[in-house]
């Protein structure tokens, strides 16, 4: 899929050109792969459009050997499985790990005919496909660098990405420093809240700031914050935007940093403009008949500050033409929490920016006078004080203390996240009020395995009909975020697709109610589009309610204000017993079940967990065998990506 009409730019899929009669997707084109790339996509490393894109560009270059080729077609895949580019070295132990937009299909299990490793480099190199090293030709459409193999777009979108960067931690603007300090004080007054006034006064010295916390670390409340105290700084005039990778972040965004704004407005002179918020696509100008963003390094944005959060959905060419966008002077704050999982496209930027190294920036030391008490030493302690005292050269503002989180729940979620898959362990076997693992006796749960679980999802359904039924919106809204099931497959017998058929079983075993139809009231509702006309975004959750006259609403959003549409005025809805961890990113309920698959799903990754526990606010029920846990532990997502290297 190419950059075309009406393909929001930055997203798109690899760059490839076109011809009027012989388009490499076309369906009706014969299968020409040569015997090696049949191999390998008989084996299901390959797609075939992975073989007619690299084939195609063969052809084009009048490049005729097969290893390079074998070299292009696993570039594309690797930007498939959200890598921006693949390492050669590192193919064949990827290639057995299983596909990465199949993880029902088994792994290959014949030994492949992968190419000697010396060769192969030499082949790719010389190859007039491939752009050999950072200063290689500009007009190929593959490129090599350091092992690594990229379609050129990508690499230069992460070109864009580290320069823009590196310019921006190079050199600070230009503040007061007594000014600073006494504005971040008087915002910031608490004696613990050190680590929120150095992002304050990063964010003010600095034209990138990386602000990164697990959840309810107080981010958001964080950035209103900060944003007082750059407007403090700088005058109210300051112009600031708010974005998120969706529009349900974007909202949210916009009501928490309003509210926090305007408890701070205590004073009469303090009331400030509210800001509101958009998503990255709006903010750029996406036009939907153009390849192009309204904005772009021809016509910049004109803001001062641009905060955008939940940046580990956002991906690597995304954030290109965010940084491509924006004034040299403007400030760039993302926030996000970079141990979740990343964006589903290419690249996870947000991690590679906290991960990568960094030369040495004038930050520190100005922080350091700004802010001498707040400042990590390196020399003061090791361990992630050493490591954080390190980040700062790059901009990065680590949140430590959850605020909103039980103990034990934050405790998993850290072990997780360390890559302590013992502790996690204890931990969930020891079980208590805020966790317990279930584990079942076969790879995958039977349902007679989960009675704890039938009943919440009993117990809750119960609860929203009955709610639901009496016309009580803002019940039937809370009892919807009162437990959720999540799964890292759609399909299969650890899928959404079984969990969910079996969840509206239970439900209606509870309620005794099989009624049907289309709009049945209590019926959970999942958006999966975005609606101007209705506000509604993709991936918020309603509930069909009674409207007290013989007919239904929909009802969504937050239970304090619940928002009523009727149901023929909905965009496209589907019922929601159960979901991806993916798709719960970024909303948080009571209660969170989630059944693991077997441990050798390619799927089950720390991240996952990690995403799947912190979903929960004072309950998590973990599925799954301790090998299955243990697995995802040890098994960090494998992204590849140049910026976590030196060049
Ligand atoms: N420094 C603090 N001291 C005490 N409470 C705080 C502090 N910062 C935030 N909180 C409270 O903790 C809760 C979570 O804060 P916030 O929403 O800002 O966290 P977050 O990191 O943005 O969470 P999420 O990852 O879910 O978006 C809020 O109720 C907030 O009022």
């Amino acid at each position: 899929m190419s950059a075309g009409t009406g393909t929001p730019p930055g997203t798109a899929g690899p760059d490839v050109p076109s011809g009027a009669d012989d388009v490499p997707g076309d369906p009706r084109r014969p299968w020409r792969a040569g015997p090696l790339l049949a191999t390998f996509a008989a084996a299901g490393v390959l797609t075939s459009a992975d073989v007619r894109v690299a084939e195609r560009l063969g052809e084009l270059t009048g490049e005729d050997d097969p290893e390079v080729h074998l070299a292009a077609a696993l570039a594309v895949r690797a930007v498939r499985s959200g890598s921006v580019c693949v390492d050669l070295a590192d193919a064949p132990a990827l290639a057995a790990e299983g596909s990465p937009d199949d993880p029902d299909a088994a792994p290959p299990d014949a030994a492949l005919p992968w190419p000697d490793a010396d060769a192969w480099t030499a082949a790719v190199r010389r190859s007039a496909l491939v752009a050999d090293g950072v200063d290689g030709p500009a007009d190929r459409p593959v490129r090599w660098v350091d092992g690594r193999v990229y379609l050129d777009r990508y690499w230069r979108d992460e070109q864009v990405v580290r320069r823009d960067v590196d310019a921006r931690l190079a050199s600070l603007l230009g503040v007061d420093d007594a000014t600073l300090r006494a504005a971040v004080h008087a915002r910031f007054a608490q004696p613990q809240d050190a680590r929120q006034r150095l992002a304050a006064a990063t964010a003010a010295l600095s034209r990138l700031t990386v602000l990164t916390g697990g959840p309810g670390t107080g981010k958001t409340t964080t950035v209103a914050r900060l944003v007082a105290v750059l407007r403090d700084v700088a005058g109210p005039g300051l112009r600031v935007a708010l974005a998120a990778p969706t529009g349900k972040a974007a909202a949210r965004l916009q009501e928490a940093v309003n509210a926090e704004l305007s408890r701070m407005a205590d004073a009469p002179g303090e009331v400030a403009a509210p800001l509101t918020a958009s998503t990255v696509h709006r903010l750029l100008g996406w036009r939907p008949s153009s390849t192009r963003f309204a904005h772009d390094h021809a016509h910049r944005l004109p803001h001062d500050v641009v905060v955008l959060d939940e940046a580990s959905m956002v991906s690597l060419p995304l954030l290109a033409r965010v940084l491509d966008a924006l004034r040299p002077a403007a400030r760039l704050l993302l926030v996000g929490d970079p141990d979740q999982l990343a964006s589903v496209e290419v690249g996870a930027v947000l991690g590679d920016l906290v991960a990568r190294p960094v030369p040495p920036g004038p930050l520190p030391e100005r922080l350091a006078g700004v802010l001498p008490d707040d400042v990590p030493r390196a020399q003061r302690a090791g361990g992630d004080e050493a490591q954080d005292a390190a980040a700062l050269h790059g901009g990065v503002v680590r949140l430590v203390v959850p605020h909103r989180f039980g103990h034990d729940l934050g405790a998993l979620a850290d072990a997780v996240r360390r890559g302590d898959a013992g502790t996690a362990l204890e931990l969930l076997l020891a079980g208590g009020d805020h966790m317990a693992l279930v584990q079942p006796a076969g790879a995958v749960p039977t349902d007679d395995e989960v009675p704890d679980l039938r009943r919440d999802v009993g117990t809750t359904g119960t609860r929203i009909v009955a709610a639901a039924s009496a016309g009580d919106a803002a019940g039937a809204l809370e009892a919807l975020g009162a437990h959720r099931l999540l799964l890292a497959h759609r399909r299969g017998p650890a899928g959404v697709a079984r969990w969910a058929a079996l969840a509206q079983r239970w439900v209606e075993d509870a309620t005794g109610d099989r009624a049907g139809g289309t709009w049945p009231v209590g019926r959970p509702l999942l958006v999966t589009t975005n609606d101007r006309t209705t506000g509604l975004s993709n991936g918020d959750t309603g509930v069909v309610v009674s409207d007290g006259a013989g007919g239904v609403v929909t009802a969504f959003g937050d239970p304090r204000a619940p928002r009523l549409v009727r149901p023929h005025r909905l965009p496209a809805v589907e019922t929601v017993h159960a979901m991806t961890v993916h798709r719960a990113q970024g909303s948080q309920f009571a209660l969170v079940t989630v059944v693991l698959p077997p441990a050798s799903s390619p799927l089950l990754t720390r991240e996952l967990l990690y995403t799947a526990i912190t979903r929960a606010r004072e309950h998590v029920r973990v599925v799954g065998s301790a090998d299955a846990v243990r697995a995802a532990v040890e098994r960090p997502v494998r992204r590849a990506s140049g910026l976590r290297f030196a060049r």
